[in-house]
């Protein structure tokens, strides 16, 4: 891992922890819009995602590419699932897509490219726009916002997975999920001491009781439809048995232990498409090798088995 510092890449290892020994995560940089009659109008073809297949966060983006059918008007580039010395790259590898647009080998160079002497972190998702030359936007809760309308005048998919009603709704359950759950596996796996570690998992399964109830009760977190809310839990779900069990020791329960949570990721990850966003390779081999502190060895262990295919029982639609 590493980080910018003036516009130059100097390795670290993963941040700065707090004085208990917490993960503390940093504030995201680009954080402009698409929208008419701004600096970053809707245009097909404009603009490019960079992701990684391995990262939640940069997930969520994928998916809600796939989901408003903006395959055509956004194009793509996917980092190979190592994230070593010089951080993110475009090495060549399997389902490695390289950076057609500024011909990058590592994920800085666009950073340096957007900002000459950018100091920070170097992270997925960054939505690049080919006319100004620079990052739009690089923080994925506002990326899928921007997903999930700018494009709609322009031909993408219908949908509207944020819907206005629903909103205050949406807006509290990703406010716990995110705390405790989305960034709380990091919270936990990144730890420095027990102490921190304890204070992240305990939390974490609350989280998942919770979750559990709710949905055992109804199909979604906020209801009836699925929402913005639903994606944003299952990029952490499916790689909850994966990785976050083992390699993050968040191992009181397994996801599979949990009937509805497990019935709710099978369902979302059979719903059209998201299937081919998801891989496990590049999930599994990211984590345990890009984190020698967490796993030293770096071997990646073959399971868990399990079975995504079984049917899940959810019907998974926007709100109509
Ligand atoms: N707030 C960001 C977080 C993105 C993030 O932390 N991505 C990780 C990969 S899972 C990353 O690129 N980390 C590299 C680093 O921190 O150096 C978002 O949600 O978009």
């Amino acid at each position: 891992m590493g980080r910018m510092v003036d516009g130059a890449w100097q390795a670290d290892e993963g941040g700065t922890p707090g004085p208990g020994g917490q993960f503390q995560r940093p504030e995201t940089r680009f954080r402009d819009r698409i929208a008419p009659g701004t600096r970053f109008p809707p245009e097909a073809g404009r603009y490019h995602l960079y992701v990684s297949l391995a990262c939640p966060w940069a997930h969520r983006t994928l998916i809600f590419r796939r989901l408003k059918g903006l395959e055509g008007m956004i194009s793509l580039s996917v980092t190979h699932w190592l994230m070593g010395e010089q951080g993110w790259s475009f090495e060549p590898g399997e389902g490695v897509i390289p950076d057609a647009v500024n011909g990058a080998r590592h994920l800085h160079e666009v950073y340096a490219k957007a900002v000459p002497r950018y100091s920070g972190r170097v992270t997925v998702p960054v939505l690049w726009d080919r006319q100004e030359g620079t990052i739009v936007n690089n923080e994925s809760a506002e990326i899928i916002r921007i997903l999930n309308t700018a494009f709609d005048g322009l031909g993408a998919k219908p949908g509207d997975w944020y819907p206005p009603s629903l909103r205050d709704r949406i807006d509290a359950v990703n406010e716990r999920v995110y705390a405790t759950l989305n960034n709380g596996v990091y919270r936990a796996g990144f730890a420095r001491s027990q102490a921190a570690y304890e204070e992240a998992v305990r939390p974490l399964f609350e989280t998942l009781d919770w979750l559990e109830e709710r949905l055992a009760r109804q199909p979604f977190l906020c209801g009836e439809a699925a929402t913005e809310a639903d994606w944003r839990l299952f990029t952490t779900l499916i790689r909850f048995d994966a990785v976050y069990h083992g390699h993050f020791k968040c191992n009181l329960r397994r996801l599979v232990d949990y009937p509805a949570l497990w019935d709710h990721t099978r369902s979302l990850y059979q719903h059209d498409g998201v299937r081919e966003t998801v891989d496990l390779g590049h999930i599994k081999r990211h984590y345990y090798m890009s984190h020698p502190w967490v796993n030293p060895s770096r071997i990646v262990p073959l399971g868990p088995i399990l079975d995504l295919d079984a049917p899940g029982s959810r019907r998974v639609a926007p709100l109509a």
